[in-house]
């Protein structure tokens, strides 16, 4: 499944709005139309929104005068990072493409971001196959019943996806029997995009509400506990979607392992804790409406926080193309990617 295609005068989004009963796709042919679909969680998930946001840059490097590029396309860049803060993915996306200017002969700009993005969306798909390879052996040994939260899946990156990718690689050998997916308010990117994944790959699921996670440890459903990433940090604190921190909290309580699968590209080495991410916070009116149609009594307020850190200390392992890197995570995550 693919949620992002590319051509050199085009990026085409599968609106993730609208999925899973609707299959819009949608046509971008500048930056600002990306960095729109972007803020609107059109496309979401902090590695597909890298790869969005640098063809997003190679589509204006295009459109712009040739001999403007290299003037105008660094401001571009830096409002293309604004386009949410949480996931550093973007950030190094779109600083990775444009280190492809320096290298360009003149009047060869967009080619050369086109190609820089596309190297880019292509590694993506490796890494989250090795991702895959690596977390499905390690965390088969606590059993085959996952929960996971939020989508971490094909729509979340170029494909295949990171957690997501570590079940999809259970499924295929066989050690994965069942995923519990939080529903995850109030986008409901598991009830819909997760379960959306799962039933297309035959694989056995169950959608919970976000509450149920605690009393479906206690009760005995959970082996594991596995989840993407936005940001991690040098000593293993880990910005992930809301909730994550509260599924942690739980899992340490229940003795249950929780995991959390992600690139090389989600970690940031110059944070040196969780305390300086900068978490989302976004429309309240995402959280006193259901997709559209007002839930709460009218002028309700609400505090719509996009993500959470989990403390390093409350992760059991994280799960990277390069191994699994265990606490102490400054020496473990530096051992792996060296310390820049
Ligand atoms: C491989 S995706 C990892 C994370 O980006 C994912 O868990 C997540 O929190 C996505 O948040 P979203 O707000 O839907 O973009």
């Amino acid at each position: 499944m693919r949620a992002i295609r590319y051509q050199p005068d085009r990026l085409e989004l599968l609106d993730q709005t609208r999925l899973p009963h609707e299959t819009v796709w949608l046509t971008c042919t500048t930056a600002e139309d990306v960095y729109r679909a972007i803020q609107a969680m059109q496309v979401r998930g902090a590695p597909a929104i890298g790869a969005a946001a640098a063809f997003g840059l190679a589509l204006e490097a295009r459109r712009l005068p040739a001999e403007e590029v290299r003037s105008r396309l660094p401001e571009v860049a830096a409002w293309m990072k604004t386009a949410r803060p949480t996931a550093v993915n973007l950030m190094q996306a779109v600083d990775e493409v444009m280190s492809a200017l320096d290298e360009a002969p003149r009047g060869a700009e967009a080619d050369a971001l086109y190609r820089r993005a596309v190297a880019i969306a292509e590694r993506d798909i490796a890494t989250n196959r090795r991702i895959g390879e690596v977390g499905a052996e390690w965390v088969a040994r606590h059993g085959g019943r996952i929960l996971t939260h939020c989508n971490t899946g094909s729509l979340a990156t170029v494909e295949y996806g990171t957690a997501l990718g570590v079940l999809r690689a259970m499924h295929a050998a066989g050690t994965l029997k069942h995923v519990y997916v939080d529903e995850t308010r109030p986008y409901l990117q598991g009830a819909r995009l997760t379960a959306y994944e799962l039933k297309e790959e035959g694989i056995p699921f169950d959608i919970l509400t976000d509450s149920t996670a605690g009393f479906a440890m206690k009760l005995g459903w959970i082996d594991a506990v596995v989840v993407g990433a936005d940001r991690i940090a040098k000593n293993g604190d880990t910005a992930n979607k809301i909730g994550t921190y509260s599924l942690a909290v739980l899992a340490s309580y229940h003795g249950i392992p929780f995991y959390v699968a992600a690139p090389r590209t989600t970690l940031d080495l110059s944070m040196s804790s969780g305390d300086e991410i900068p978490i989302e916070e976004r429309s309240a009116d995402e959280v006193t409406h259901w997709f559209g149609r007002p839930v709460a009594p009218e002028g309700a307020t609400a505090r719509h926080l996009a993500f959470d850190v989990t403390p390093g200390h409350l992760i059991t392992g994280i799960i990277t193309e390069a191994g699994v890197a265990l606490p102490p995570y400054e020496e473990s995550l530096t051992r792996l990617f060296g310390g820049g």
